[in-house]
């Protein structure tokens, strides 16, 4: 007799509240640090509006200083009025934002390196200095070009000292910008850290005042992180797409995107065009000459590629029994590899039945482990496959 199973217990872990974020995209910035990151104009172009299609909030671009070409680029990417907002990353240094403001873009992504690392090796000023130059720099901005988003960032923050970066944090909140940057500019950083700190930034800082997250990846937390100043309460977070950056780059725009759609999947899909994900990869890897990494989030080759006997007879009854996320809200699709020595029964029953062949209990229990057999000194593929089924029952 088949026993009744009581009805599953209702979870009582209260909901995560959906939180309100923003994707700042810097493939063309940060991406332009990457090793093979080089950009010609035309690529600019093209990334830019795919990422505009996508549905990215913002996209940051490199600074003007970089040469009259880059600057001249920057131009012409605002030009194409874009419902992304454009932002240019520049130093906080007169002359770069005085040539910033000349581009046409929405706002400036400022920063100053905050940590003694960079103090002493990078630009030589302490911590009253660099708030003196915000003071100026924002000062001039605010008067002569208020209608640009301002952001301003404490570059290596995770190494920077807590009190001296509360001091930069309050003063430029103080003169209004609209965002203040967290950046873990050499993946330092643990999820527990971000976390504290994001919170810790939020108390200091004006109320209307919003929170940016920039993550590299050196130490694999790239994307938990993001995710944890997310919950903090981060209101913009940086991604590249592929994750391309100096290094090893930074959070992907892909694998911040799968992380957050387990817990809010409507509030993706109505945010961003995601089966466009595919397209961006793809572009990016035949930009920078690179194939999409085998174990990519959502895109990798063999991101929902099913092999074991155990998981194959679920998935054919349901998916969701071995994929956290529907490949078709990303716009892949999912591979069955039955022809393996880990398959087992059904996975074989099911495949034949797609070739309308049928055994019985025993003949089916009898080509599995012929299978399995076979798979131990082969590699066998669905064609391989195809013709032991149609061979074994005309045998
Ligand atoms: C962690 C990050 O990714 S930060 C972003 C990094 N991005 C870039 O570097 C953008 C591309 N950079 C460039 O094209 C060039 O570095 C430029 C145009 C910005 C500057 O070029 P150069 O004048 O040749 O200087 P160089 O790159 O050798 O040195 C960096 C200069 O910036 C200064 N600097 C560094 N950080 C800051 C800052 N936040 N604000 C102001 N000045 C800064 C340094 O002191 C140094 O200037 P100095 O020679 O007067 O001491
Ligand atoms: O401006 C920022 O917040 C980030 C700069 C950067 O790329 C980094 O610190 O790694
Ligand atoms: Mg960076």
């Amino acid at each position: 007799m088949t026993q009744q199973l009581p009805p599953p217990a209702q979870s009582t872990v209260p909901p995560i509240p959906a939180r309100s974020w923003a994707i700042i995209d810097s493939t063309l910035r940060e991406g332009e640090q990457f090793a093979r990151g080089n950009f010609k104009s035309d690529d600019k172009v093209e990334v830019a509006r795919a990422l505009d299609a996508f549905g990215a909030e913002y996209i940051e671009l490199t600074t003007p200083m970089v040469s009259a070409q880059t600057a001249c680029d920057i131009r012409k990417l605002a030009d194409l009025n874009l419902n992304a907002k454009l932002l240019t990353h520049v130093r906080c240094h007169m002359e770069d934002v005085q040539r910033a403001v000349d581009t046409g873009v929405d706002g400036l992504d400022l920063l100053f390196g905050t940590s003694s690392f960079l103090r002493e090796f990078s630009h030589g000023k302490n911590i009253g200095q660099i708030i003196e130059s915000a003071q100026t720099v924002i000062g001039w901005i605010k008067t002569h070009h208020p209608q640009l988003e301002l952001r301003f960032s404490a570059e290596d923050t995770f190494r920077s000292e807590e009190a001296d970066l509360m001091a930069v944090y309050k003063a430029v909140s103080d003169l209004g910008v609209h965002r203040v940057g967290l950046a873990d500019t050499v993946g330092v950083a643990t999820p527990r850290q971000v976390y504290a700190l994001v919170r810790e930034v939020r108390n200091v800082i004006h109320e209307g005042c919003g929170i940016e997250f920039h993550g590299h990846n050196d130490t694999g937390c790239a994307v938990s992180n993001a995710y944890e100043a997310v919950e903090a309460g981060a209101t913009h977070i940086d991604t590249t797409i592929l994750g391309i950056g100096e290094r090893n780059g930074i959070t992907p725009l892909g694998g911040f995107l799968a992380r957050m759609f387990t817990f809010d999947p409507q509030g993706l899909v109505d945010k961003y065009n995601l089966e466009l994900l595919p397209e961006l990869d793809n572009m990016i890897a035949r930009m920078v000459g690179l194939p999409i990494p085998w174990n990519n989030y959502l895109t990798g080759e063999f991101a929902y590629n099913h092999k074991a006997g155990m998981h194959l007879k679920a998935i054919y009854l349901n998916p969701g029994a071995y994929e956290a996320i529907p490949p078709g809200a990303f716009g892949v699709g999912r591979r069955i590899q039955a022809a393996s020595k880990v398959t087992g029964k059904h996975a074989i029953a099911y495949k034949a039945r797609e070739l309308g062949l049928h055994y019985g209990e025993d003949a089916l229990r009898r080509v599995t482990d012929h299978i399995k057999a076979l798979a131990e000194t082969d590699d066998l593929d669905d064609a391989h496959l195809e013709a032991l089924l149609r061979e074994w029952v005309s045998a």
